[in-house]
């Protein structure tokens, strides 16, 4: 929908871009016209996919732990030294596991949060102080999770993503003054790689869970790729501070969902 060079000339990085939602964040961006950087951990599958996506266009990788402040720094570089600016970051990389919250310990809650929230913060205020406040210009985009209504069954990650969400609303107000828009897109439960991380007793419920959800599916990566590639785009620019939920309205209907009872039941 969007034209075939509407981010050309524009430097984009998707932090998680190796995989699932985060690659096909990076492939659409590269075929409108952007030159794109993933990164993620795994360097070896970080490489592969890159080769995929350099079918579409220009790629660059480089290996980076959000949450490692250092391995950021040393990212910002490697841009600056190869493309001079960054314009547009979509904060994609992220993860949790599913689990009561009665059995969370403290060394699984702080995985959780360091990924989702203190990596995700980190790594917009060393792009912004590198690249978007100076340049007055940028977009970010946090790929967060459908919190509407908490998220039982992993309420580590449910706080993390609730404070992404308003991390962005004050972001959007203070540096609205340097021209930088910044807007969360909320999926549902897409089918993507990510999924298959999830433990078999709740892979077996996907298909009762799927009539749960008002549009009667679950999401496309291309579905979270579409919000994502039009909130960065000159079609949304008087949008900032907002969260888009990509979840055929499962916010509206998440108590039905259950994931909390179906791990109950196979923990009791
Ligand atoms: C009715 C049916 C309803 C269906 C609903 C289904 C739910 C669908 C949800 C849809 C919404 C969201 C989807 C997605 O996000 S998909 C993408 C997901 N991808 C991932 O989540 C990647 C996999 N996860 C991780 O990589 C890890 O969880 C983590 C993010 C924590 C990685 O961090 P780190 O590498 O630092 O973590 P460690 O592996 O070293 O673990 C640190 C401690 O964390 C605890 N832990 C980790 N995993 C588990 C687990 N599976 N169960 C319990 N505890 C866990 C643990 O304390 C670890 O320390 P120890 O290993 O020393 O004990
Ligand atoms: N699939 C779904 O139903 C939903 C997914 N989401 C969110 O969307 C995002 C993408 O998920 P999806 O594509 O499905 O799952 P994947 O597990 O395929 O993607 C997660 C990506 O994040 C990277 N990553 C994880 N932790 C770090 C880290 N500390 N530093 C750098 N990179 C990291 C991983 O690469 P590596 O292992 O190499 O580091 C991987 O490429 C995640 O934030 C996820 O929570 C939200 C709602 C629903």
């Amino acid at each position: 929908m969007l034209r075939s060079d509407t981010f050309n000339a524009k430097i984009v990085l998707v932090t998680g871009g190796r995989s699932g939602i985060g690659f096909q964040i990076a492939k659409d961006f590269l075929q409108l016209g952007a030159k794109v950087i993933i990164c993620s951990r795994k360097e070896e599958q970080l490489q592969k996919a890159a080769e995929e996506l350099s079918n579409f266009g220009e790629v660059t990788h480089q290996a980076c732990d959000i949450r490692k402040t250092e391995e950021i720094q040393q990212l910002a570089k490697m841009i600056k030294e190869k493309y001079g600016r960054l314009d547009i970051l979509i904060n994609n990389a992220g993860g949790q596991f599913p689990a009561l919250a009665e059995y969370i310990n403290d060394k699984g809650w702080n995985a959780v949060i360091n990924n989702n929230l203190n990596g995700t913060f980190s790594m917009i205020r060393e792009m912004a102080n590198t690249f978007f406040i100076p340049q007055k210009s940028g977009v970010i985009i946090n790929i967060i999770v459908d919190v509407f209504r908490g998220f039982p069954g992993m309420a580590h990650t449910g706080a993390a993503r609730a404070g992404v969400e308003n991390l962005t609303k004050t972001l959007a107000m203070e540096w609205s003054d340097f021209n930088i828009r910044i807007n969360c897109v909320a999926p549902g439960i897409i089918e993507s790689s990510g999924l298959d991380t999830y433990p078999k007793q709740i892979q077996d419920m996907f298909e009762e869970a799927q009539k749960a959800i008002p549009l009667k599916r679950f999401g496309k990566v291309e579905d979270v790729s579409n919000a994502v590639t039009f909130l960065s785009s000159p079609m949304a620019e008087y949008i900032t501070g907002i969260s888009l939920y990509v979840d055929g309205a499962q916010h509206l209907n998440f108590d039905k969902m259950g994931l909390a009872n179906v791990l109950k039941s196979f923990i009791s």
